[in-house]
């Protein structure tokens, strides 16, 4: 199970000053980004801001217009067999091989997996109500996508990969993935890169979590950190002019007064103007950071 026993070389995911777009486009302007080996990290952006863009040039599945991308140390473009082995994707709109059955689908990857669970196969079929004899092309979209999970959990891998793994699934099934997700990193040491738009689980499960905004990562730290580091400073009229440039948003209020973001420093304290007469800062949870952030 997990990682024993084999040479890892490198970080699970690893991307350097990585640009991304279509068609002239660009998505993506210069991405830097490490997922230590045991991390679980949550991907949070609004919707068309990169996610998949990001994690398809990751996995070496969209060549980027620069930058690189690592995967276990190899180059994510030319990935060997061995490493590709250790790795399950589930993406967001599962298309592949939709003419097979659940049963025929699942039986076909498991060839390629020397750890293949076919217990946890049964299992999860039978728990999340999967007939295994309808054909993929004939589920609904969180039955196929359920069908896809069992896939890339059962295959055992060394890095699961989730694009919106949560999108079209029932609150039920929701929770059992998300218990899944942290049981695989506690117990076997799995990397585990998911994006989401739902950060109640990103907070119930992630260690770390990268924000990708307007095409670069606002944020890339410890789930804790990102809790602690931020707040939310009302400054009355008279503090206003004290209000730290370094703020991410502000906004004006009709009397004068100030709302900021902002961030404390290395040794853990607020911007000057906190202390300021008046003022008042309240933290701000993840959720409300990233609207704000993003807004
Ligand atoms: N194959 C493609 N050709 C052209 N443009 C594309 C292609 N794939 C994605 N895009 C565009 O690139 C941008 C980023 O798309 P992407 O799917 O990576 O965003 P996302 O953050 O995953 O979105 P969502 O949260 O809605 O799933 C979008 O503006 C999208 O329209």
């Amino acid at each position: 199970m997990g990682n024993v026993g084999l040479a890892t070389t490198g970080s699970p995911l690893s991307v350097r000053k990585l640009v991304c777009g279509y068609a002239g486009v660009s998505v993506l302007n210069g991405v830097d980004l490490d997922l230590p080996e045991g991390s679980v990290l949550g991907l949070i952006g609004r919707n068309g801001v990169g996610k998949s863009t990001l994690i398809r040039a990751m996995l070496g599945l969209l060549e980027p217009l620069s930058g690189c991308a690592e995967v276990f140390g190899e180059p994510a473009l030319k990935l060997s067999d061995t490493v590709k082995a250790r790795i399950a994707y589930v993406p967001q709109q599962p298309e592949a091989l939709a003419w097979l059955t659940a049963q025929q689908m699942l039986d076909y990857v498991s060839r390629f997996y020397s750890r293949w669970d076919a217990t946890f196969v049964r299992t999860m079929l039978k728990q999340w109500d999967i007939p295994p004899d309808r054909v993929l092309a004939k589920f609904s979209p969180g039955e196929r996508q359920r069908v896809e999970l069992i896939r890339g959990l059962a295959s055992q891998p060394d890095l699961l990969v989730l694009d919106e793994p949560a999108a079209s699934l029932d609150p039920v099934a929701r929770r059992q993935l998300l218990r899944e997700i942290a049981l695989r990193a506690g117990e076997a040491g799995t990397t585990v890169l998911f994006s989401t738009h739902i950060v109640s689980d990103l907070e119930r499960v992630a260690s770390d979590v990268a924000f990708l905004h307007k095409g670069s990562l606002l944020l890339n730290c410890s789930v804790d950190d990102a809790k602690e580091r931020f707040g939310r400073l009302w400054l009355p009229e008279s503090a206003a002019t004290s209000a730290p440039s370094s703020a991410r948003v502000r906004r004006v209020h009709d009397d004068g007064s100030l709302s900021l973001v902002v961030e404390r420093d290395n040794d853990g304290n607020w911007p000057e103007s906190a202390y300021a007469s008046g003022a008042r800062i309240e933290t701000l949870g993840l959720e409300d950071l990233f609207v704000e952030i993003a807004g």
